[in-house]
């Protein structure tokens, strides 16, 4: 039976949605289906602002960051009239089947949409933050701990030269994957995430303690520490100003920001991106629905999607232990 799939890219960009949706296309066709592309978001869906997909449009684009569909946030959609009006545009472009790229909060969305709707939803993971449930990585999320790395392997020659403290803030929401990940790959001196710090100002007295541990036992020397975005309240800029009180020692903050959302993704990110867009279109034809899709330990999963992003997914415990235990002098001095 033929069928007309929407798809849209939602939230933030995540290097990988391209080759997603070339997936999604070349696996429509090999079906017979028709994709129907809709730009920037959910808003794309309200406004009917639509794109038919051929193989021509997703040539040579397994390289490239960004999406070709756009994406955005959209505030109307998370109203209910937003989510009645794009069920209505649904109708009336005669969808039956729309897959939504995006994070935690576009499935949410998603889901919203499905419970109104009579067509099928396949969510696929696509956001730096990697902070889904029921996939071992998020499309994009290799990339962003590799471009946060190779900027902190860059602090670090500085740091050195100048044996100077830095505090480097990247990004993940409410998560502490890329945080966690780059401190490791880095070789940092300590790694700040939300998983394991309840109070942050109850943190700075260790904080202070791990610096001062350090110069004893390595002299002047170069420290860095990375935190995730929104866990110090006012960033690492009050942070750092924070500790170059307590401390005496000049700290400088580096926030990475977007940079980790750019840039071609890695091999990685384009095979996952690959699997997961060409699983979405066979899990349509098995006439599956409200459901994301992943990869767990290499092979192509299925979720609800509302425990993709209704259970929280967890850190890496043996990486986190490692980390505090054998890096994080501080920890490991108590
Ligand atoms: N509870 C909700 N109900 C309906 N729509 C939602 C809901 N939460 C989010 N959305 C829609 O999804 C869009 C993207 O969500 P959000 O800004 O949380 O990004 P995300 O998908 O989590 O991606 P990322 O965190 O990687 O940027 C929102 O702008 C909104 O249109
Ligand atoms: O580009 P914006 O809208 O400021 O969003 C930034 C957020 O998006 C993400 O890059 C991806 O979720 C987060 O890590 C970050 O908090």
């Amino acid at each position: 039976m033929s069928k007309t799939i929407g798809v849209l890219t939602s939230g933030g960009d995540a290097p990988g949605m391209n080759a997603c949706i070339r997936a999604i296309v070349l696996s429509a066709a090999r079906f017979g289906y028709q994709v129907i592309g809709f730009e920037h978001g959910y808003n794309g869906l309200l406004n009917n602002e639509k794109i038919r997909l051929s193989n021509l449009h997703v040539q040579h684009i397994i390289q490239l960051g960004g999406t070709i569909l756009k994406s955005a946030r959209c505030e109307a959609f998370l109203k209910p009239d937003g989510v009645k009006n794009a069920v209505a545009n649904l109708n009336s472009n005669e969808i039956d089947a729309l897959i939504v790229i995006g994070g935690d909060g576009s499935l949410r969305g998603l889901q919203k949409l499905s419970e109104i709707w009579s067509g099928q939803v396949i969510g696929i993971p696509g956001t730096i933050d990697n902070d889904l449930n029921g996939s071992d990585n998020t499309i994009g999320y290799q990339t962003a701990i590799d471009t946060a790395l190779d900027s902190i392997d860059k602090i670090r020659d500085t740091a050195d030269a100048f044996e100077r403290i830095f505090l480097v803030e990247v990004m993940g929401r409410h998560a502490g994957f890329i945080a966690l990940a780059s401190a490791v790959a880095s070789g940092a001196e300590q790694a700040l995430f939300p998983e394991t710090i309840e109070d942050p100002h109850a943190e700075l007295e260790s904080i202070v303690q791990h610096v001062e541990c350090l110069r004893k036992i390595h002299g002047k020397t170069s420290i860095i520490m990375v935190i995730t975005e929104h866990l110090w309240p006012g960033g690492v800029s009050d942070l750092a100003e924070t500790l170059t009180h307590q401390i005496g020692i000049e700290c400088r903050p580096c926030i990475l920001g977007h940079i980790q959302r750019g840039g071609a993704p890695v091999a990685y990110d384009r095979i996952l991106a690959t699997k997961l867009g060409a699983y979405a279109v066979e899990c349509i034809a098995d006439q599956e629905t409200a459901i994301m899709v992943g990869e767990h330990n290499n092979q192509p999963s299925r979720i609800k999607l509302v425990d993709a992003f209704g259970i929280q997914k967890s850190l890496d415990p043996y990486l986190v232990k490692i980390q505090q235990d054998l890096f994080d002098v501080v920890h490991s001095m108590q």
